[in-house]
Order: structure tokens, then C-alpha cells, then sequence
């Protein structure tokens, strides 16, 4: 048996789709389109690159795009006051700062002085406290767009058994708290957990966020289990060249797993259309407009 592949670019695209048509009515509306602001430190290559595909998604999607390249030296101070300046400008609804931060950089500090309104990537505890107990709110990007994967490819996922591997504040946990939301039974693992490759084998739904290339292994997996795969590292291959490789062992998951998201092409652009949807929906909310609908 092969697992069935989670198209997440071809979802992803649909909903890029949907945001735009979104977009367009708001700005008919409005007289203005809906603004993302990205703030980007420092020269780290893959950042500059993902700012630069979220700029360019933006813009196709009939948004504004405000870019902010700031130097490495950078001070928290000056960060700050960068933040106050997107807070205050009414042609903003949504305001990203790309991570990770320089080392000098409080990312909390940071994170916290974000317009909860205006904070796209559902990362102020505002909104982490907000999705904790069920009130609307902004949800992160990443574990939006998995649950999105999840539900188009279960339909409802009430009573059945989900592991999400990783607790990290941007994937992990979020993640974690939209699967309870959802009614499945949740176990979050992470590098404490004894025996990962058990509560592995019990789940129906498996969530890798961990960051360590193939950890997970097909025979670790529950037959006919929905695989999605949040992994994203660049590892170096015998030849040289550098491979875009996932959290899952994936040739060894599609023989045991029901589904699996690919890497590149799973939950990755589900991200970029997922903060797209995040900026849409709080440009209407701070309109004082009804949620869009269909998104
Ligand atoms: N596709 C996308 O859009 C996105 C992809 N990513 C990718 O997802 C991955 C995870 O990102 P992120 O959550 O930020 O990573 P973090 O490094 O913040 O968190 C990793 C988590 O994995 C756990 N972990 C580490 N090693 C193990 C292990 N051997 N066994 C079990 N658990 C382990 C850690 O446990 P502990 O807490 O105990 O340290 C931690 O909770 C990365 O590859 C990242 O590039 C991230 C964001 C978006
Ligand atoms: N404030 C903030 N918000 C984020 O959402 C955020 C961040 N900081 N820092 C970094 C991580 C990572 N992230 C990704 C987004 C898209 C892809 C993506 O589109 N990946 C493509 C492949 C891209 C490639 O080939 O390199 C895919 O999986 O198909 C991946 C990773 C968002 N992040």
C-alpha cells in the first residue's frame, strides 16, 4: 500500500485564491487594500528568502506589502519603536517579524509589544491565551494550515488519537491546542518523552514538529495513519548538493502511513497562505466588518 499525498501546494494555492477575492471586496469597500507589514534583522539567507516569497504572495494576493530590512546591530530599542510605528499606521493590519532574532534581541520583549490586533502570526500570549480557551482570536500560521490539511483530508476529527511531536510555542503547542479544540484525544512529545516511538504507533494522527531530519521512521507509524509532516532542515547530500528534507522518513512512511504532506510542498506554503488569511481576517476585524467567510 502508498499513502495517499497531501497536496498542500495545490490547498494552499485555493485559499491564496479565496484570500484574494477577499482582498479585492475589502479594498472596494475600504478604498484601500489590506496592508502586511514584515520586519526582517540581519542578513540570515533562508529568512531573507522566506520574507521574500511571503512580499511577493502578498501582492499577488491584492495586498499591500511594507517591508522593513533592519541591520543585525540592530538596537532593542530601536526594534521597538519600529514596532510603535507599525502599531500606530492605519494601512497595516498585520505585522510579522521574522524569526529567529539576533542573540542580543528579547523576541519576547518584542512578540509582546505587537498590536494583539495586528499580530498575524497568533505569537502574542494574547492570542496564545486566546486559542487556550476557545475564544476567536489570531491563530498561528503553521498550525492553522495543518489543521487545514487534516480536516480536508479526515473530514471531522472528533475521538480519534493525535501525537503532535514538538512543544515549541509557534508550532507544538498551538498545534496541540486547535487538535483538542477539534475533539481528538492529544499527546504532545518532545525530547523528554521515554519511548516516542510507542505513542508514535498509537496515534491516527501524527504532527512532526521537531526540527531533526527523518527522525521519524515508517515503522514507527500505525498503519493507515495521516502523516503531516512540519519539518523543514537543509541537509547536505553525498554529492554536495543540499536537500530540503522533513521531521518524517518519508519513503519508509508511504508504505505504512494512510496520508502524508510532502516536503517541499506540504504544510510550508500552507503557511504563507495561512498568514495571508490571518492578515485579511484582522484587516476586517479592525474595520469593524463581519469575519470573512469561506477562509
Ligand atoms: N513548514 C513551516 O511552515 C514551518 C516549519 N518549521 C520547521 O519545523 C521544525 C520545528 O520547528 P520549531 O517548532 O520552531 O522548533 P523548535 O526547535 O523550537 O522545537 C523543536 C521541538 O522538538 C523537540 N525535540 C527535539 N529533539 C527531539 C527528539 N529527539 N525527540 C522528540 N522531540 C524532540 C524539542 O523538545 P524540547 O522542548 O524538549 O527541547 C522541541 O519541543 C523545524 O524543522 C522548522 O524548520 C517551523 C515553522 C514553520
Ligand atoms: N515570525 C515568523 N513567522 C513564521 O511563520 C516563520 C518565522 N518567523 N521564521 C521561520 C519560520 C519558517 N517558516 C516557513 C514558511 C514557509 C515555508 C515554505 O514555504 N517552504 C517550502 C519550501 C521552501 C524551500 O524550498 O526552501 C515548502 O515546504 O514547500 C517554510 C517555512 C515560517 N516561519
Amino acid at each position: 500500500m502508498t499513502a495517499r499525498l497531501i497536496d498542500g501546494k495545490a490547498f494552499a494555492a485555493g485559499l491564496r485564491e479565496r484570500v484574494a477575492g477577499v482582498a479585492a471586496s475589502f479594498a472596494s469597500s475600504q478604498g484601500r487594500q489590506p496592508g502586511l507589514a514584515v520586519v526582517l534583522v540581519g542578513e540570515h539567507p533562508p529568512s531573507a528568502a522566506y520574507v521574500r516569497s511571503k512580499a511577493k504572495a502578498t501582492r499577488e494576493a491584492g495586498m499591500e506589502s511594507f517591508e522593513h530590512k533592519l541591520l543585525a546591530d540592530v538596537s532593542q530599542g530601536q526594534l521597538m519603536a519600529l514596532v510603535d510605528e507599525l502599531n500606530a499606521d492605519p494601512a497595516v493590519d498585520g505585522i510579522l517579524v521574522q524569526m529567529p532574532l539576533p542573540k542580543h534581541i528579547d523576541e519576547q520583549e518584542v512578540i509582546q509589544r505587537i498590536d494583539p490586533e495586528k499580530d498575524v502570526d497568533g505569537f502574542h500570549p494574547m492570542n496564545a491565551g486566546r486559542l487556550s480557551i476557545g475564544l476567536e482570536g489570531l491563530v498561528p500560521c503553521t498550525p492553522l494550515g495543518c489543521l487545514m490539511l487534516l480536516q480536508h483530508e479526515l473530514g471531522d476529527l472528533s475521538g480519534l488519537d493525535a501525537i503532535v511531536v514538538g512543544r515549541s510555542n509557534i508550532v507544538g503547542k498551538p498545534m496541540a491546542q486547535l487538535l483538542i479544540q477539534a475533539s481528538c484525544t492529544v499527546t504532545v512529545a518532545h525530547s523528554r518523552t521515554k519511548d516516542l516511538p510507542a505513542a508514535v504507533r498509537r496515534a491516527d494522527i501524527v504532527v512532526a514538529a521537531v526540527g531533526r531530519p527523518e527522525l521519524i521512521r515508517g515503522n514507527w507509524l500505525k498503519p493507515g495513519a495521516t502523516v503531516i509532516d512540519v519539518g523543514q532542515e537543509r541537509v547536505e547530500q553525498a554529492d554536495g548538493t543540499r536537500k530540503l528534507l522533513g521531521d518524517v522518513a518519508s519513503s519508509e512512511a508511504m508504505e505504512v502511513a494512510g496520508a502524508i504532506t510532502p516536503v517541499p510542498g506540504g504544510v510550508g506554503p500552507m503557511t504563507i497562505a495561512c498568514l495571508l488569511r490571518n492578515t485579511v481576517v484582522a484587516a476586517h476585524r479592525r474595520a469593524g466588518l463581519p469575519n470573512p467567510e469561506g477562509l
